[in-house]
C-alpha cells in the first residue's frame, strides 16, 4: 500500500529496530471483530449460533475476531443489535474506562457510538451516559447506534465540548475523550486516511485535542476518571498530548496502564523530541508520566494503531456524590428536594469561562452550525400527553417500561436528568425515544419497541435464527400467523402491539388483527441482503 514518505521517514526514525516488523504488518490482513452487546443477550448466546468460528480479543470482555471470510453485517444479529463491528484496538479504551453500573458517564466525541454501545453495556441499565458529537450529521449515525444497541439511559448531544463543561462541571464520573486525530493507525484499514493525513498536519488536531481536554478535565468529578484515545502514532497526538495536558492540570495524574496482551509503554522520549521541535512547553515529570500510557501496535497484537492514557482526577468519592446530588435523586425516580435542585444549578454555573478552540476545515464548519439560535430544549409532557402514553402502557404492555418525562415538539422520551439541566444545550435526544403524539393517540417508536425485554410486553412473537418467518418480518413483509404462535400475557386479545424478538432480544414492533402481523418494522432499517 502506499504510505506518505515523511511518515514513513518519521517512523523509521523513531522505531529503530522495530521499523521493520512495523513496515511488514502493512502486508498482513487486518483483523475485523465484533463485540458482543450484552445489554441485549448473553455472550455464549450469541457465539454458539454465529457461522464461523470466533476467537477471543485477549483486551476485552466480550470481544471476538471474525474471520475473514465473516460477514457480519449481513446477520440477523446484527440487526437485533446483538454484536456491534468494531476495530479489535478501538474496544481498549473503554475497558480502561472501567464502567460500573450506576456511573455517570460522558462520551464527548462519540460518532458514530462504538464506544459509547460499550459503555452502554458496562452501565447495565443504570446510571447515564451522555453522549457527544460536534458534527451534526455524525449525530444521526449516534442516535441510530444508541436506539438498535438499547442504551435507553443516554442522552444524545451536539454541542461542543466547552459548553458541556459549563453546563456540567465535575459532574461525571467516568470521562472519555477519543480524539479526532491525524489517523495515522488506520492507513492499514481505510486508505482514505493516508489521503487525509496529506491534507492536515498533525499539529493541527494537537491544538484541537488540547481544547477538548481542556473541557474534559472540567467535566470529571473529584476522584473520577479520563481516558484519552486516539487511532494515531504520532507523539504530537499522543505522549504530547498528555505531557501538556498534565503541565496545566496538576489535579490530574496517569493512573498506569498494565502492560499485557501485547501492549506497549508509552515513548516520552518521543514526546520530549516532539516538545523541542514545536516549542511546546511540559513539565519533565509530566513527560516521564506518559512512560504508563499504552501504544497498540499493529506489529505487536492483532489490531490496529492506537493510544490509551488513563487519568484520574485528585478528589474523594463522598465530594463526587455532593456534586452529583442534584441529578441522582431523579436518575432513582424520585423527585429532586429544593436543596438538592440548588445545588444543581449552583453547580451549573460555577466553571463559566469560554473556551477559544481551533480545528480543521470541517470542524470549523461544525462549529458555524452552532453560533445560530440554540434550540428550546425539551419541556415536560402535558396531561393529555402522559393520559395517552399512559393508556398506551395499559393496553399493551405489562408493565410502563420507563416515565415519559420529557417531550420535543411531538416527541415523547424518558429523560434520566431533570430536563432543566439540559436547557441552552443543543439536544438531538433528550433520552428514550418512546413514541409520537399523533391525532389525539401514542404511537410507539421504533426505538420504543427496541429498548424493551420481552417480559415488558402483553403480546410477543418470538423468533429464533431458523425461524421461517423472520427474514420475512426483517424485509417488511406482513406475516400470517395464527394466534397460537403468539406469547400472549395478563390475560390479552391477541389483537394489539406485537413484539417480536429474536432469542429473546427486541426486533420491533408488529401489529396483529385477524390472523395477520401487520409489519411496522421501519423501512430505513429492513433486511436488503
Ligand atoms: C475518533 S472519532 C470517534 C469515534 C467514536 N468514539 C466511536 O467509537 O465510534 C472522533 C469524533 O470526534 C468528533 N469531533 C471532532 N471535533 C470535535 C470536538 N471539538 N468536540 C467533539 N467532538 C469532536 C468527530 O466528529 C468524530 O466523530
Amino acid at each position: 500500500m502506499r504510505l506518505p514518505t515523511a511518515f514513513v521517514n518519521a517512523m523509521k526514525q523513531r522505531l529503530g529496530e522495530e521499523f521493520e516488523a512495523f513496515m511488514k504488518s502493512y502486508e498482513e490482513i487486518v483483523r475485523a471483530g465484533i463485540r458482543i452487546n450484552t445489554i441485549k443477550t448473553e455472550m455464549d448466546k450469541v457465539i454458539a449460533h454465529l457461522p464461523y468460528p470466533a476467537a477471543s480479543i485477549p483486551w476485552t470482555k466480550d470481544g471476538f475476531y471474525t474471520p475473514p471470510e465473516a460477514r457480519p453485517g449481513k446477520h440477523p444479529f446484527y440487526y437485533a443489535g446483538l454484536y456491534y463491528i468494531q476495530e479489535p484496538s478501538a474496544m481498549s479504551p473503554v475497558e480502561l474506562l472501567d464502567v460500573q453500573p450506576g456511573d455517570y458517564v460522558l462520551d464527548l466525541c462519540a460518532a458514530p457510538g462504538g464506544k459509547s454501545v460499550q459503555i452502554g453495556a458496562g452501565l447495565e441499565g443504570q446510571g447515564l451516559l451522555v453522549t457527544n458529537d460536534i458534527h451534526p450529521d455524525r449525530t444521526k449515525a449516534l442516535v441510530r447506534n444508541m436506539e438498535l444497541y438499547g442504551v435507553t439511559q443516554s442522552i444524545v448531544l451536539n454541542e461542543e465540548p466547552a459548553r458541556i463543561a459549563n453546563a456540567f462541571p465535575a459532574f461525571f464520573d467516568k470521562v472519555l475523550v477519543d480524539a479526532p486525530c491525524s489517523g495515522e493507525g488506520m492507513f492499514r484499514k481505510d486508505p482514505d486516511m493516508v489521503r487525509a493525513w496529506e491534507r492536515e498536519p498533525v499539529t493541527t488536531y494537537a491544538q484541537m485535542q488540547q481544547d477538548i481536554l481542556d473541557s474534559a478535565a472540567k467535566l470529571v468529578a473529584p476522584g473520577g476518571r479520563l481516558v484519552y484515545s486516539t487511532c494515531t502514532f504520532s507523539p504530537e497526538e499522543n505522549e504530547a498530548s498528555i505531557a501538556r495536558f498534565l503541565t496545566k492540570h496538576p489535579d490530574y495524574k496517569v493512573i498506569p496502564i498494565e502492560l499485557k496482551h501485547g501492549f506497549a509503554s508509552g515513548r516520552p522520549e518521543w514526546a520530549q523530541a516532539c516538545m523541542e521541535e514545536h516549542g511546546w512547553e511540559a513539565d519533565n515529570e509530566a513527560i516521564e508520566a506518559t512512560r504508563h500510557t499504552i501504544r497498540l501496535w499493529p506489529h505487536r497484537l492483532q489490531g490496529e494503531g492506537h493510544y490509551v492514557a488513563v487519568l484520574g482526577r485528585a478528589g474523594a468519592r463522598e465530594e463526587r456524590e455532593e456534586l452529583q446530588g442534584a441529578a441522582a435523586c431523579s436518575l432513582q425516580g424520585h423527585p429532586c428536594t429544593k436543596e438538592q435542585s440548588h445545588a444543581g444549578s449552583a453547580l451549573k454555573h460555577r466553571e463559566s469561562k469560554k473556551h477559544a478552540r481551533k480545528g480543521n476545515k470541517e470542524d470549523k464548519k461544525a462549529m458555524r452550525t452552532h453560533s445560530g439560535p440554540v434550540n428550546k430544549g425539551p419541556r415536560l409532557p402535558d396531561v393529555t400527553e402522559q393520559d395517552l402514553y399512559s393508556a398506551f402502557c395499559q393496553e399493551h404492555l405489562r408493565e410502563q417500561p420507563a416515565p415519559m418525562n420529557a417531550m420535543m415538539n411531538t416527541y415523547g422520551y424518558s429523560c434520566p436528568l431533570p430536563i432543566e439541566r439540559l436547557s441552552g444545550l443543543r439536544v438531538v435526544r433528550p433520552g428514550w425515544f418512546l413514541g409520537t403524539f399523533k391525532s389525539g393517540r401514542f404511537e410507539p417508536s421504533h426505538a420504543m419497541a427496541l429498548g424493551l425485554k420481552a417480559v415488558h410486553m402483553k403480546r410477543v412473537y418470538p423468533l429464533q435464527v431458523d425461524s421461517d418467518t423472520l427474514i420475512p418480518y426483517l424485509r417488511g413483509d406482513t406475516l400470517t400467523i395464527g394466534e397460537e404462535q403468539l406469547v400472549l400475557h395478563s390475560g390479552a386479545a391477541a389483537k394489539g402491539y406485537v413484539l417480536i424478538t429474536l432469542m429473546d432480544a427486541p426486533l420491533g414492533f408488529g401489529k396483529y388483527v385477524n390472523g395477520m402481523l401487520k409489519n411496522e418494522y421501519p423501512a430505513a432499517w429492513r433486511w436488503n441482503s
